[in-house]
């Protein structure tokens, strides 16, 4: 097979410049389009929000030939999609939502030999699909398929957090095609996951490029606010949030919003529960408090989750802050995200990292507040270890090496979140860095509550949890035994 046609210089700056609109690269991002452009391999892990979508799309658009994006979630996808047609880049989508005539006009574009379309973003379940690999072979066979781009490539291995088994199918891609350039992108690969995701796809380690850049984000300021069950914790939520609107109503910087046609009351924010559940009843609450809340998980119709999205990343008034379950996250791009709040401890470390991102997209101050409680951590273990039972006593369930490994490494991600947020005794972004283990100590100044007042931390800590003995009692009573899977 003749090898696809590769371009050979080109103005990467003023593509920059003139398709996306941006001035400048980020540190590393020349680095990472030059070794797609010079058809390398490439993993690249770096922290949420350092554009590692770039990376994939600018190679796309000044590069011969059609580049396939693999994402995992719907709303990602439809987030990059509409961002790129905004830029008037020839993009389009595969999935559960396209129309068969859309299908049918975007399919045989792929095929005609020359195709308009820079860059196709389909699901890992599309890319099984036979039909859809008949036409990948086509299309390679006319030297048409410029590279395969991986979007939260952790989604590979059964020892992430996040693992979808349709991911692994993507061997298919090595297999069929081993001289086009896969680009994997991640914020959240441990080196566990970061090697079996390179096996997996049959990558060479040898002449593989990675980047491994800190997932350490200064602009964010982690705080944890200890809770029990005791106590409704929504009222310290309220105020601090109305505390922040009131900053905004001072007569200075109200008008400094107002030039810029911002409402005062236009902080937005996202709330994670564990439960769809919660999610209503607390998005509920807060509307019934004045504030613009709205609520977004799987078991909302689709087009009112999409309205949703649009509306709030629109900064439309009603919609400015966002009551979610982990339905909503990885990857999720709105720029002046000012907090994102865990209202009771998430499932890993992993997935509070990715959610934590969410926040600063603009490289502006912002906060991130986790609501920890004993009791949240004693169910969050029972629920994983009725979750493990569930799962290896499912029909055809893997009872192999890897699964069982799977679930000691959601556990040991569980402790080091609970070690975390235990924790009185060093810096946050020191914590992040070090269990992704990727760089050196991060610059922290005051941007968490350690850093900023460690003296407060421990006196809050001693103020705020349940003791230990009380929550082993409850737990031998069987109180965090209720059981509701829905997130
Ligand atoms: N060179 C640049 N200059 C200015 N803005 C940029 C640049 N590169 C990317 N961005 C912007 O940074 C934001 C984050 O980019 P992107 O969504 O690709 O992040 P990411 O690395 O995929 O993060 P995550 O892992 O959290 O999804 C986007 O709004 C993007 O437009």
């Amino acid at each position: 097979m003749p090898p696809h046609k590769r371009i050979r210089r080109v103005d990467i700056d003023f593509t920059l410049r003139r398709v996306f609109g941006k001035d400048t690269f980020r540190p590393f991002q020349r680095e990472v389009i030059q070794a797609a452009l010079d058809g390398e391999d490439v993993f690249l892990q770096a922290a949420t929000s350092f554009g590692k979508s770039l990376c994939f799309q600018l190679p796309a658009v000044v590069d011969y030939g059609l580049t396939i994006v693999i994402s995992p979630l719907l709303a990602l996808m439809n987030n990059q999609v509409a961002s790129m047609r905004a830029a008037n880049i020839q993009v389009a989508t595969i999935n559960s939502t396209t129309s068969s005539a859309s299908k049918k006009a975007i399919l045989e574009d792929l095929q005609c030999g020359h195709p308009l379309t820079r860059l196709l973003y389909v699901t890992p379940e599309y890319c099984q699909m036979d039909h859809f690999r008949r036409i990948l072979r086509v299309i390679y066979t006319q030297q048409e398929l410029a590279r395969i781009a991986i979007d939260e490539a952790h989604c590979i291995s059964e020892w992430g957090h996040d693992f979808r088994p349709s991911f692994q199918s993507l061997s298919f891609f090595k297999e069929e095609f081993p001289d086009v350039p896969i680009i994997c992108c991640t914020a959240t690969a441990t080196s566990t996951v970061r090697d079996d995701v390179i096996e997996t796809l049959k990558l060479n380690p040898r002449t593989l490029k990675t980047f491994n850049m800190s997932s350490s984000r200064p602009n964010l300021h982690y705080e944890v606010r200890y809770k029990n069950d005791e106590e409704d914790h929504y009222p310290n939520f309220l105020d601090w949030l109305r505390a922040a609107h009131e900053r905004r109503k001072k007569a200075e910087r109200a008008e400094e919003l107002s030039t810029q046609n911002i409402r005062t009351d236009n902080i937005p924010g996202i709330i994670y529960t564990l439960f769809r559940r919660d999610c209503e009843i607390l998005a509920e609450r807060l509307r019934g408090d004045g504030i613009g809340a709205k609520a977004y998980h799987a078991g909302l119709p689709h087009a009112e989750r999409a309205e949703t999205l649009t509306n709030w990343v629109a900064n439309k008034e009603g919609y400015d802050v966002i009551v979610a379950t982990t339905a909503f996250g990885m990857g999720i791009d709105k720029e002046n995200v000012r907090f994102v709040v865990h209202w009771q401890i998430p499932k890993s470390f992993e997935g509070f990292y990715q959610e934590a991102g969410r926040a600063g997209r603009d490289g502006k101050a912002s906060v991130c507040i986790m609501y920890y409680g004993r009791e949240d951590r004693d169910r969050a273990a029972t629920m994983m270890a009725r979750d493990a039972l569930r799962k290896e006593n499912a029909p055809g369930a893997r009872k192999n090496y890897a699964g069982q490994q799977n679930v000691m490494q959601r556990a040991r991600s569980m402790q080091a979140l609970v070690s975390y947020c235990e924790n009185v005794g060093s810096c946050r972004h020191a914590i992040i860095v070090a269990y992704f283990g990727d760089g050196d100590k991060p610059v922290c100044e005051w941007a968490c509550d350690y850093c900023k007042d460690k003296e407060a931390l421990r006196k809050r800590k001693e103020k705020g949890l349940a003791s230990e003995e009380w929550c082993s009692t409850q737990k031998e009573r069987g109180a965090y035994d209720a059981y509701y899977d829905d997130s």
